[in-house]
């Protein structure tokens, strides 16, 4: 659909091609409206900082430092609240600190977050005790309830995403600029845990030796500003491309393209046909770009992205986020990998250990097991190490919440406790607990490559 003349030249030229997954919006006066109203706002994040983050992805494709991006599968507009937030990023901010010190690498840190409200499906409608409706694709297109009413698409809900992620990204700057997340805090992102947890126990063994070495470094009259704030940037997947390109705006620095819903964006495993809209989009935007790359993806696909989304081969600029499943990644990944590098391509290689591990549980869950994820990691590691190439990173669905959507991890998880707080709106993520695990298990992987 063409919405909108005012639009930067370029920003839209995928309208003439197929764009999968796209909701069918009743009205499409409504959308045009929208539509007009999204042009008209602020910038939610500036191509300075998009381009910050380029330079510290550069840093992950050249082996210098490790990406570590996480968040809801789905962020909802109802748990856009202080605490929920507060309690995503301290996991995020527990496991930088864990792969930093225990890895010794600089973490780049990345959030799902601040406009992941957009889901791609597998089927077009889902059916309940013999009622088939429209299936749920997102906070920003249509309700969670399983009625009639609730799954229309109603493009105000685009609008709606457009501040809640305002406020999200408003409260991240604060915790990560104004205190909350300077490294003396380190046992302070731990109160509320570490009794109860074997992972939260780890953590504070790793944080008093944070402390000592910080306190070291006091005496010997070092205080360094960076350990004060923390550099944390937003992403999401580009699925809804009327509202992406709303949002992308013309720098007035370069007079490039930037798309300024988020730091990175991201094109999903089911979108990256291409000869598709969604490539063509981000080809045109002058953000850091992310690829998901399942099971089927061949070598020559691969180096297509790279001559679609990275012509001019600058490092940072694109990142292949590898989601195969634990059974395949060992046997699809090295190819992908080898042919990239003789091209002499530098992209970032990162691990999605979620999405290739999914299956339903007797319960009807949708769930992963904790095993499956590590042992994805652990696969992708040995391809890079084989390879003596760099495993850039890792890319989880994670929350800071007690919830009980994935089994396993050292503070089990059985199928029979998956209902007890089975949260999420779609898939289901790691808990703080097993996120923690997570990053110690990889941030000794990292360590004995
Ligand atoms: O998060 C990813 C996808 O949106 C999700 O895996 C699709 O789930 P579905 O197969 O239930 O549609
Ligand atoms: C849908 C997602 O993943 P994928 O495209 O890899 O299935 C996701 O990361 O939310």
């Amino acid at each position: 659909m063409t919405v909108n003349a005012e639009l930067p030249t370029g920003g839209n030229t995928w309208q003439s091609l197929p764009a999968a997954q796209q909701p069918e919006w009743p009205d499409p006066e409504a959308l045009r409206d929208v539509i007009a109203d999204l042009v008209s706002y602020p910038p939610l994040v500036f191509a300075g900082e998009c381009d910050q983050l380029r330079s510290r992805l550069a840093d992950v494709a050249e082996g210098k430092a490790f990406l570590l991006q996480g968040g809801d599968c789905a962020e909802a507009f109802d748990a856009v609240g202080a605490d929920q937030i507060r309690n995503k990023l301290k996991t995020l901010l527990q496991m930088g600190a864990v792969l930093t010190y225990a890895a010794s690498v600089p973490v780049v840190k990345v959030g799902r977050i601040a406009g992941q409200y957009s889901k791609p499906r597998s089927k077009p409608t889902e059916t309940r005790d013999g009622v088939t409706l429209p299936t749920y694709r997102g906070d920003s297109v249509n309700g969670f309830e399983f009625t009639p009413q609730a799954r229309i698409p109603d493009p105000e809900r685009l609008k709606r995403m457009y501040h809640a992620s305002a406020s999200t990204l408003n409260l991240v700057r604060a915790f990560t600029t104004g205190g909350y997340a300077d490294l003396r805090q380190v046992h302070a992102w731990n109160q509320d845990f570490v009794k109860s947890s074997p992972s939260g126990q780890r953590y504070e063994a790793l944080a008093r030796e944070i402390d000592n070495a910080l306190n070291f470094m006091a005496a010997c009259g070092t205080d360094p500003a960076e350990f004060k704030t923390v550099e944390f940037y937003a992403s999401h997947e580009a699925l809804l491309l009327d509202y992406e390109t709303a949002l992308t705006r013309t720098d007035s620095r370069t007079g490039k393209l930037y798309d300024v819903s988020g730091h990175m964006v991201w094109i999903g495993e089911r979108t990256r046909q291409l000869d598709g809209a969604h490539i063509e989009f981000a080809s045109r935007i002058s953000n850091p770009i992310g690829v998901k790359l399942g099971p089927a993806t061949t070598p020559e696909e691969a180096l297509s992205y790279i001559d679609r989304l990275d012509p001019d081969r600058e490092p940072g600029r694109l990142t292949f986020v590898v989601r195969m499943g634990a059974d395949k990644v060992r046997d699809k990944l090295p190819t992908l990998v080898e042919k990239v590098t003789a091209s002499g391509a530098r992209v970032a290689w990162v691990s999605d250990p979620m999405h290739g591990n999914t299956f339903e549980a007797a319960s009807g869950h949708k769930t992963r097991r904790f095993d499956d994820v590590l042992d994805e990691v652990k696969g992708f590691f040995e391809v890079h190490h084989s390879l003596g190439t760099h495993p850039g990173g890792i890319h989880v669905e994670l929350t800071g919440d007690d919830v009980t959507e994935c089994v396993g991890g050292g503070d089990e998880i059985f199928v029979d406790d998956l209902h007890q707080r089975y949260e999420t709106a779609c898939d289901p993520r790691l808990n703080r607990s097993q996120s923690l695990d997570l990053a110690f298990l990889v941030a000794e992987m990292y360590r004995g490559q």
